[in-house]
């Protein structure tokens, strides 16, 4: 059975169709690049994913559980958003038990695993600190912990690496491929093609609502016509073009 699933799956806001009966079937441990322009109407589909928010028709379901079931969906997802949500007045160690707490996740192990991932991720240090005055790429670090640390069936990344240095952006991206490895399901959307390239056995591309275009990235690249391949960028700019006179200079070129 897939992990990630939907069928037609539709949001409407008033005269805005931001997603548009879209089809996903996304198995186990499969990494899931998710592209598309400013507007696309890939965090709508993420909020529809985790619960936030409710389609205006079509269904969808996350290791089995209705999309609609929010509280039945909450063991089995993570969720990174673009702003997540801390404690300003807490400590990065405070957020982590905090939330492990509202999780019901047997302390022991969890204490050990949260200071595994701060160890990771540099934060060790300044786990004692309140998160106010952290710096973005500290808060995110805090952030990613907090969304992956009840090893959730999937995980849902928005920009995952944004503020990060490039260390800590290589052990995100290192930590995508373990979580891959053991099984998880990756959900990864991000404007940073490379990272995409990197980490995704598959990447959908998304325009106005739709997905134009889904396939492992090699297969995408390769052009049908010539043999030749492009990069991933090539192909998202001819797939999401506006502008029609960019279509031919792409195929052109
Ligand atoms: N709560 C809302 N109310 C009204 N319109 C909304 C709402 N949320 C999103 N939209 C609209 O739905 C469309 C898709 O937005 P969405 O935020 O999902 O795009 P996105 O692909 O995540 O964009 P970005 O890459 O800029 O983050 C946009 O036209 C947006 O204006």
């Amino acid at each position: 059975m897939p992990r990630i699933e939907t069928s037609e799956l539709t949001k409407r806001y008033g005269e805005t169709l931001a997603v548009d009966r879209l089809d996903l079937s996304i198995s186990e441990g499969s990494v899931y690049g998710f592209l598309g322009p400013n507007g696309a109407g890939k965090t709508t589909t993420m909020r529809l994913l985790t619960g936030l928010t409710r389609p205006t028709s079509g269904t969808g379901s996350i290791a089995g559980v209705p999309i609609t079931d929010r509280d039945g969906l909450r063991p089995h997802l993570g969720y990174l958003p673009e702003e997540p949500p801390l404690y300003e007045q807490a400590t990065a160690y405070e957020q982590l038990e905090y939330v492990a707490g509202l999780r019901d996740l047997p302390e022991r192990a969890t204490q050990e695993r949260i200071n595994t991932l701060l160890d990771e991720l540099d934060l060790t240090a300044d786990a004692t600190t309140r998160i106010a005055d952290y710096s973005k790429g500290m808060r995110q670090k805090t952030a990613y912990i907090q969304a992956v640390l009840h090893e959730p069936d999937v995980v849902f990344l928005d920009e995952p690496t944004s503020g990060l240095d490039p260390r800590a952006a290589r052990t995100i991206r290192e930590m995508i491929l373990d979580l891959a490895d053991s099984g998880t399901t990756v959900f990864l959307s991000t404007h940073i093609l490379p990272v995409v390239e990197e980490v995704a056995d598959t990447v959908g591309i998304l325009s106005d609502g739709q997905l134009v275009a889904e396939g492992d990235p090699e297969t995408l690249t390769q052009r049908a016509e010539t043999g030749d391949t492009q990069t991933l960028e090539d192909v998202f700019l001819e797939l999401t073009s506006t502008d029609p006179a960019a279509d031919v200079e792409a195929t052109d070129g």
